[in-house]
């Protein structure tokens, strides 16, 4: 007999911490769960159904879009369409919002954006991927929302999560009272409590970047690789490098074992490359709300002014210990010609 606890019955009863609360944001997380269980089972068998490799197009990033990117996209605007809940979409793979007119949503007040399928660059190859979600309470009033609905600051958020489809398919949300995380169990077809109240080790030892890209990294950043990669027993340095390239998998194993993801600027990406609506904000209000820290380098991401709907922005999330540690380098004023020696310990 299995007595977890259910996503389902666990957002009932968390409903009560919320007075107020009609059940509207209830049924749209189910509404997620639902579309998550159905990309789940096209993952996970992924390599038998025609649903790798290239669509065919580019997606207003300028990336390839692969097939499984449009299959999620669909599956979770006809969810969230079909759900009621929900009057507009932010996603990744569309250029502009998509509004949800539908008659059972007229009166809809929650927005959503999403990265239907983030990772998109492991499809292929059976590495983690996931979906990363956001969830705003419209501020316009009645009648069609607007893209300024979605354009809100990350504090704004109501609710955040992703759905990482690894070994195990866990989906890990916030409404701003904590961080808890389910796992399917595919016997039953629920998602059940598995991980309560996620909380973020304070410090950790594990530093997540593409160093593939180091020589074009500003001085701060490089700084921090060598700093992190020096021998230092007191502060368990050498730290590891892991670096998955699924965002959503970097972090969920930084959540758990303590960690640092670092995707910043470059020359050639001033803004860095993650999306702020759909992948720094979400990503930052949950680590935050399990204890951590997420900011651009200097600023809290989910203080950020959001100005455009695939805005960038470098980001720097994890531990708090050791974002602040990167944050002091990033600050730091650095000659032209800075070389890191060993003693120069912080
Ligand atoms: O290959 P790079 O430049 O290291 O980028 C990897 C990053 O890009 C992403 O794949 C971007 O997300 P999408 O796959 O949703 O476009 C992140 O998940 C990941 O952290
Ligand atoms: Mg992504
Ligand atoms: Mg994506």
């Amino acid at each position: 007999m299995n007595n977890f606890t259910t996503l389902g019955q666990f957002i009932i009863e968390k409903q009560a911490d919320f007075p107020y609360a009609k059940g509207e944001l209830s049924r749209l997380l189910r509404d997620i769960g639902i579309a998550a269980k159905i990309v789940n089972r096209e993952v996970n068998k992924a390599g038998l159904m025609d649903i790798l490799g290239s669509a065919g197009n580019t997606n207003i990033q300028g990336e390839s879009q692969q097939k499984l990117d449009v299959y999620a996209n669909e599956q979770f605007i006809s969810a969230l369409r079909s759900g009621g809940e929900c009057c507009m979409v932010a996603s990744e793979e569309n250029e502009t919002v998509i509004p949800i007119d539908s008659a059972v949503s007229k009166s809809a007040k929650y927005i959503v954006a999403i990265d239907p399928l983030d990772g998109s660059s492991n499809i292929d190859v059976n590495v983690p991927v996931g979906t990363i979600f956001s969830i705003y309470r419209r501020i316009s009033p009645e009648g069609p929302a607007l893209l300024s609905d979605v354009l809100q600051k990350g504090t704004e958020q109501v609710a955040a999560g992703y759905i990482i489809y690894g070994s195990s398919t866990m989906l890990v949300y916030t409404t701003g009272r904590g961080v808890n995380g389910f796992t399917l169990d595919p016997s039953i077809g629920e998602f059940c409590l598995s991980h309560p109240e996620m909380k973020i080790p304070e410090n950790g030892t594990i530093y997540s970047i593409n160093e593939g890209y180091y020589v074009h990294f500003p001085q701060g950043v490089k700084s921090y690789i060598k700093y992190c990669q020096v021998e230092d027993e007191a502060s368990n340095r050498p730290y590891t490098s892991r670096y998955i390239g699924s965002m959503v998998a970097d972090l969920h194993r930084n959540l758990i074992k303590g960690g640092i993801f670092i995707y910043p600027c470059t020359a050639a990406a001033p803004n860095g490359k993650l999306r702020l609506v759909y992948e720094c904000n979400p990503l930052s209000f949950i680590i935050e709300q399990a204890g951590g820290r997420a900011t651009n380098g200097s600023t809290r991401i989910l203080e950020v002014e959001v100005n455009t709907l695939h805005q960038r922005s470098p980001i720097f999330i994890g531990s708090e210990q050791m974002v602040l540690k990167a944050e002091s380098f990033m600050n730091e004023v650095f000659e032209p010609s800075y070389q890191y020696t060993k003693s120069e310990t912080v």
